[in-house]
């Protein structure tokens, strides 16, 4: 029997799977979370129980390194007899060049490293797990699977910006990411919700980063992230969009150079740089600071404005699907989100999104709401799987 092992780095976290044949079922799945912060590493076996929950020592607690040499110690130490013969790799940023997965050689590892600067957050943490896995499995087959793949056949107008056409050309474009996971719910409703997949249905991916994503028929042909992860939605630590004269009043007149903007809108703006508390949205939600409630309704303010915008792109509205961390766990995100939606068609039953049930919509709603867990990871591996 043969094993995959998948690595999924997010800009807060490291979750990764154990995967078991062709058609993979998971063995064990995790994660690290709060990397940076006070992170703990979760395992969990194929059924969901907890097998592992220990805080990581503080010097492997603090970045994406220490988290992955732990996870790859308790995958190896409790199956050293597994024979990994593929590590599936999420790949935040292909570039105009990747745009399906693809065994990582020489030169494909060295194309993805020019593409680091356009996603500082991801792309040189999923460029280390490679390296770490490549030491570690030197004979395993190692795929990248990209956020971006997914977005790729968008409509022109919501594939570029009113630049020159030569910065198009040159690959300035609005890719949109989290792809894996959108691909994943686009999956999931083609299984257990055929009409709507077939319908207009915006999905809310709501983790640490956070985008939505327009999907007609179950392909995206639309995203609120653009050229990089920073557009869109405010995130955890992340600004979303931002008027560019900002910029460069931040250049000209507070003297800021790119290290220090990017420092800015990657590490402490969003939900951290508005609250002055936390960039975690549990954090933010037991808090009683009234910044930490105006950066909430910012956040729930700017996903209610995508809802409006992408329902026009779509000409309408079948269903919208909530995903993510935030997605899937924070009901008053939620309740607040879909507040006074009425005139959309969406109404909440208050009983049903505090369970956190699949549907949360009342059964007069004419839009559907859901919240469905996304699973990158699965994704990966069966991409993973594929190519050998
Ligand atoms: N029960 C919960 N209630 C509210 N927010 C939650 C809950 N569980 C997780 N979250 C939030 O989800 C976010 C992390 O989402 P996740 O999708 O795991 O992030 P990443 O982008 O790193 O993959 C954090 O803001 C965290 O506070
Ligand atoms: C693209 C992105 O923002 O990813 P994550 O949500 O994992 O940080
Ligand atoms: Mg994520």
């Amino acid at each position: 029997m043969t094993f995959a092992l998948v690595l999924n780095a997010g800009s807060s976290s490291l979750k990764f799977g154990l995967f078991e044949g062709r058609h993979p079922g998971l063995i064990v799945g995790g994660q690290v979370e709060k990397i940076g912060g006070a992170a703990v590493l979760h395992l969990r076996d194929a059924e969901g129980s907890s097998l592992v929950d220990t805080a990581l020592p503080p010097h492997a607690a603090g970045d994406h390194a220490g988290a992955l040499t732990a996870v790859l110690h308790e995958i190896t130490g409790r199956f050293p007899d597994a024979r990994i013969s593929a590590v599936g790799h999420r790949v935040v940023h292909g570039g105009m060049d990747y745009a399906a997965p693809t065994v990582i050689t020489p030169k494909v590892l060295h194309d993805l490293e020019q593409l680091e600067p356009f996603a500082p957050l991801h792309q040189p943490h999923n460029l280390a797990g490679i390296r770490a896995a490549l030491a570690a499995f030197p004979d395993a087959r190692q795929v990248a699977c990209f956020d971006t793949a997914f977005h790729r056949n968008h409509p022109f107008v919501n594939d570029t910006f009113a630049l020159p056409r030569s910065y198009y050309d040159k690959g300035v474009r609005r890719y949109g990411f989290h792809g894996l996971s959108y691909d994943y719910i686009s999956g999931a409703l083609a299984e257990t919700a055929p009409t709507l997949h077939a319908g207009r249905v915006v999905v809310a991916h709501l983790g640490n980063g956070a985008s939505m994503c327009g999907l007609l028929g179950g392909r995206s042909i639309a995203s609120s992230m653009g050229f990089s992860a920073l557009d869109g939605l405010p995130m955890g630590t992340r600004s979303g969009q931002l008027d560019p004269g900002v910029v460069l009043y931040l250049m000209d007149t507070e003297r800021m150079d790119a290290a220090a903007i990017s420092d800015l809108l990657y590490r402490k703006s969003g939900l951290l740089g508005m609250s002055g508390v936390s960039s975690d949205m549990r954090t933010l939600l037991a808090s009683d600071a009234p910044s930490a409630r105006e950066a909430v309704e910012y956040f729930c303010f700017r996903i209610r404005r995508e809802l409006g915008g992408l329902a026009a792109a779509l000409e309408g509205l079948d269903a919208v699907v909530f995903t993510g961390g935030i997605g899937e766990n924070a009901a008053p995100v939620r309740a607040q989100v879909c507040r006074g939606l009425h005139w959309l068609g969406i109404e909440l039953d208050e009983d049903r999104n505090l369970r956190n049930d699949r549907v949360i919509s009342t059964d007069l709603s004419r839009v559907r709401v859901l919240v469905m867990p996304t699973n990158e990871e699965i994704v990966i591996a069966r991409a993973a799987m594929a190519l050998g």
